[in-house]
């Protein structure tokens, strides 16, 4: 036991020692440490005490003297000798190697005297900068490079500029004028070296009392050289912001990390360089405009853009260089450090420079090729292009470029906008020829309303001057202002074929338009595109009309990207649309926005590029009208006599065999019977129509009643107007004899109207001429001749039309009744009630709603199948439609049209026109 404890002792003792030792050691290590540490500490301080004297006095601090006398210090004075040594053998040649240096980063107008370049138009097609740009030179003292003292050594002094650094000019006192030459003549060495339009400069005096940079006043008339308001730096800031947005945007869906990334890849210069030079005042800019700057600055430079900021403080992100000026030749730069001073350039010539800006400016303006003409939008060859994927096409140019809109997924939509005689007419035609010449029909379809009066697009369809037609276009209709009914029927034929691409791409198992293309290779589906000039009035009534247009478009808008059908809606006035600013899903699917100079609403509301666009441009934004996507294009004519006309030549020989004539709607022209395709093709027939009138719809449509022998099939028109009550009747009188093998049907006519008989006469005769009987009764006569007619009903055997024009003017003879016998009127009841069983239909008009009341009776109105009212208020007609409310604003030459048998509410029809003697 006690063996074992002794044993224990010893192996602790013995792990004790060995632990002291160790510990032993780590201290000796860390002495060693501590002293060889205090050593080098000592060796820099004595250093650091040598460089602050400097190496040639430190022999006289007593301090370096004293250190220095350690003879461990005694290396430290040799080894700093070596290394100033190295540094002047390598510095002697410093002032040589920066002039090599600025010769290679400022080649040509960059950095070479301006005799060489003042005066010439550059030519660097601007794939790649110079690096720098020269200011001035500096000098040295020989001795500071380890030569002889006293002789200077010069060197050229340059700053970087464009996608390298931005540049932070301050001013001393009277030094604008230095500060001008100086801003005047690096904007020249950089305008000097590019092509024209390769750089265009922003100028920005916060107290621009007279012009900034006279003498670029040429510049200023082209588009290298814009000049801005002073009280409006908020502008210039949000169109740099716009400009870094879009190009960051660009560059990165490319997927380069910068401009000059892109263009180094690619050896193309895709954007200018833009320099904006902002002179403020020494006083800080406003706190948000300061934050705007900022942003601006830090995202600038890879999107080509530098800022040149002279007396604004602040400090930017981004690479920076400073110029201070000392006095009116002098500056101190951060390029060489506040010990060297730079002398500046002097300015450049101010005439020279006068001339010089105005030769680049020639030469731009020579370069954009002056206005452009439409000729210029079409391609070489027509119909090249397909539809699958989007439409693509220039509508007009920003300095000589062509300016292209393209409606497709981001932009299925556009809203045009811009105030009477802006040019939206124009530029539509614009459009629609450089679509349809690059686009065959097979792959575009162009539908085609103007509200307005006028005949804008009616030259689209054949006329009588111009046999050719768009082929691409189906439908064009012009003066459509109070048919709204008609655009109403062009929203829902576009809302049906929506839905018929909808069922055909669900059959395919596909989504969209270019997948349905794929598949169903035989299809034909070309992208749709409707046009509605003054959509506006669409909306012009707080009515049904209003209602299911704004829901229709609505409809289309949202559901017509992925089936590829496009809305191009244009407007005066987008501001006043109420009904569509409550219905704002439709205007946020117009992406694609085009205002005309002075266009109000179309834009985001603090984009006021169209307030500024001059005469015949447009501004093109295909981002929602906000302001970094704005495109201000110059709209070539393309309204002038003979200019669109000769491209639809071209097309119509081209495309006209294959692709029939657009149905032409003209609000402003009624059809005429005989030349409508409903009355050619007229044949006998068992069920006989009268036709009436034409329906307002997108398909060429008569409408009529069919005169079987159910009961109450008669027509009456009601109302006034003698002109349409007429055509209403001659059409329908006309219509059903075509219907019947000659004799084969009786008509009797009887004319109660002064004014009218004429016309009724010469419409028996024509009756007669085609085969069939046509007794003209008098008033006097009329009363026997209806009863005789009543009285023959169930034994007659024949077919008969009785047609009375202006029965109310004979009710009072109707009415008249010899004791025990049945009147007139009695017998007129008779044929209305049992007529149609036995063959007999009664055609009658009435110039109220009340005398029909009269003739019919206690009957009520239900012998009167169908009517059509003129000008005659709705809400009168209720009873002769079910009692529904009846919305009906009367309007020369149009009629409303009720059918019990086939509608369900009345429709709007065009009366035919019937020519008269008097028509020209
Ligand atoms: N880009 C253009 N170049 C030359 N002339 C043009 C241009 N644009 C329009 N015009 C002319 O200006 C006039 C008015 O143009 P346009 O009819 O297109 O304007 P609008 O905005 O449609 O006006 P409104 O709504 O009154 O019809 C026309 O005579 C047209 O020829």
């Amino acid at each position: 036991m006690r063996r074992k404890a002794n044993e224990q002792r010893a192996r602790v003792v013995a792990a004790l020692d060995q632990l002291r030792h160790q510990i032993g050691l780590a201290l000796g290590a860390a002495r060693n440490a501590r002293l060889a540490a205090e050593l080098e500490l000592a060796k820099l301080e004595l250093e650091q005490l040598v460089v602050r004297a400097g190496i040639d006095r430190a022999g006289e601090d007593p301090r370096v003297a004293e250190r220095a006398a350690d003879p461990a210090m005694a290396g430290v004075l040799s080894w700093l000798d070596t290394v100033r040594r190295q540094f002047y053998a390598e510095w002697a040649d410093g002032p040589n190697r920066l002039r090599e240096l600025v010769a290679a980063g400022a080649p040509g107008p960059a950095g070479r005297p301006p005799s060489e370049w003042l005066g010439r138009v550059g030519t660097s097609r601007g794939v790649t900068a110079p690096e720098l740009w020269r200011i001035g030179e500096a000098s040295v003292d020989g001795a500071s490079a380890g030569r002889t003292p006293g002789v200077e050594l010069t060197f050229d002094v340059a700053v970087p500029l464009l996608d390298e650094s931005h540049l932070s000019i301050t001013s001393a006192p009277r030094t604008r004028p230095a500060i001008d030459a100086l801003v005047e003549s690096l904007l020249l060495r950089v305008l000097s070296t590019f092509e024209p339009g390769a750089v265009k400069v922003h100028l920005w005096d916060i107290g621009q009392l007279t012009t900034v940079l006279p003498n670029f006043y040429a510049l200023s008339r082209t588009s290298a050289l814009t000049v801005h308001d002073p009280t409006r730096l908020v502008d210039l800031l949000d169109e740099l912001a716009g400009h870094i947005r879009r190009i960051h945007a660009h560059i990165l869906q490319a997927g380069y990390p910068s401009l000059r990334a892109m263009r180094r890849a690619t050896g193309k210069r895709v954007e200018p360089w833009r320099i904006a030079v902002l002179y403020g005042n020494g006083e800080s800019l406003l706190p948000e405009q300061l934050r705007e700057l900022k942003r601006i600055a830090s995202g600038a430079l890879a999107a080509g853009i530098s800022l040149i900021l002279v007396d604004v403080p602040t400090t930017l992100g981004g690479a920076v260089e400073t110029i201070s000026l000392v006095d009116e030749r002098r500056a101190v730069s951060s390029m060489t450090g506040t010990d060297i001073v730079v002398r500046l350039d002097p300015p450049l010539p101010p005439g020279q420079v006068g001339t010089a800006a105005a030769r680049i400016a020639e030469a731009l303006v020579a370069k954009q090729g002056g206005p452009r003409s439409f000729d210029d939008l079409l391609p070489t060859e027509l119909g090249r292009e397909h539809s699958a994927r989007e439409l693509r096409a220039p509508v007009g140019f920003s300095e000589g470029e062509p300016v292209e809109l393209v409606i497709g997924d981001a932009t299925p939509h556009a809203l045009i906008g811009g105030p009477s005689g802006s040019g939206k007419t124009n530029f539509l035609y614009a459009l629609l020829g450089s679509l349809a010449a690059r686009y065959s029909p097979d792959e575009l379809a162009l539908y085609v309303l103007d509200f307005k009066e006028g005949v804008s697009f009616a030259g689209l369809a054949p006329g009588r001057k111009d046999e050719s037609w768009l082929p691409h276009a189906r439908l064009v209709g012009v003066n459509v202002n109070t048919d709204r009914e008609f655009g109403l029927a062009l929203l829902r034929f576009l809302a049906d074929e929506l839905r018929r691409r909808s069922a055909a791409a669900k059959e395919h198992e596909v989504t969209h338009l270019a997948e349905l293309r794929e598949q169903d290779p035989e299809g034909h589906w070309p992208r749709i595109v409707a046009v509605i000039d003054e959509f506006q009035y669409l909306f012009a009534g707080r009515d049904a009309v209003t209602a299911l247009a704004t829901s229709l478009l609505e409809d289309i808008a949202r559901r017509g990207r992925s089936q590829g059908i496009h809305l191009i809606l244009a407007s005066q006035d987008v501001a006043g649309i109420e009904a569509f600013w409550g219905k704002p899903a439709v205007f946020e699917q117009c992406t694609l926005r085009i205002a005309m100079p002075k266009a109000r609403r179309v834009l985001a509301d603090t984009n006021q590029a169209a307030v500024a666009a001059p005469r015949w441009h447009a501004v093109i934004n295909h981002e929602s009208g906000i302001a970094h996507g704005n495109q201000l294009a110059h709209i070539p004519d393309a309204s002038a006599k003979g200019v669109f006309a000769g491209l639809q030549r071209r097309l119509w020989e081209r495309y006209a065999s294959s692709h029939g004539q657009p149905r032409l709607f003209d609000g402003a022209h009624a059809p005429v019977l005989t030349e409508s395709p409903a009355f050619r093709e007229l044949t006998p027939v068992a069920r006989p129509k009268a036709l009436l009138g034409q329906s307002i719809d997108v398909a060429d449509i008569a409408r009529g009643v069919e005169l079987s022998g159910a009961p109450g099939r008669h027509v009456a028109v009601i109302g006034t107007a003698p002109r349409e009550a007429l055509s209403i009747l001659d059409s329908a009188a006309r219509s059903l004899a075509r219907q019947f093998p000659p004799g084969r049907v009786d008509f009797v006519l009887s004319c109660l109207v002064d004014t009218c008989v004429p016309a009724v006469t010469e419409l028996a005769d024509w009756l007669a001429a085609e085969g069939h009987k046509a007794e003209v009764v008098s008033g006097a006569d009329l009363p026997d001749r209806v009863g005789v007619l009543a009285e023959e009903l169930p034994t007659a055997g024949r077919r008969r039309m009785l047609m009375l024009w202006g029965v109310d003017a004979v009710l009072p003879a109707l009415e008249r009744k010899a004791p025990g016998q049945q009147s007139g009127l009695d017998h007129l009841r008779t044929l209305l009630k049992q007529g149609p069983t036995n063959g007999l239909h009664v055609l009658g008009w009435w110039r109220g709603v009340a005398r029909l009341k009269d003739t019919l009776g206690f009957a009520g109105t239900d012998d009167i199948g169908a009517w059509a009212a003129l000008d005659v208020q709705g809400n009168d007609l209720s009873p002769f439609c079910a009692g529904q409310v009846v919305h009906w604003s009367p309007r020369p030459g149009r009629a409303l049209f009720f059918d019990r048998s086939t509608h369900s509410s009345p429709e709007v029809i065009i009366p035919y026109h019937r020519p008269e003697p008097d028509d020209d």
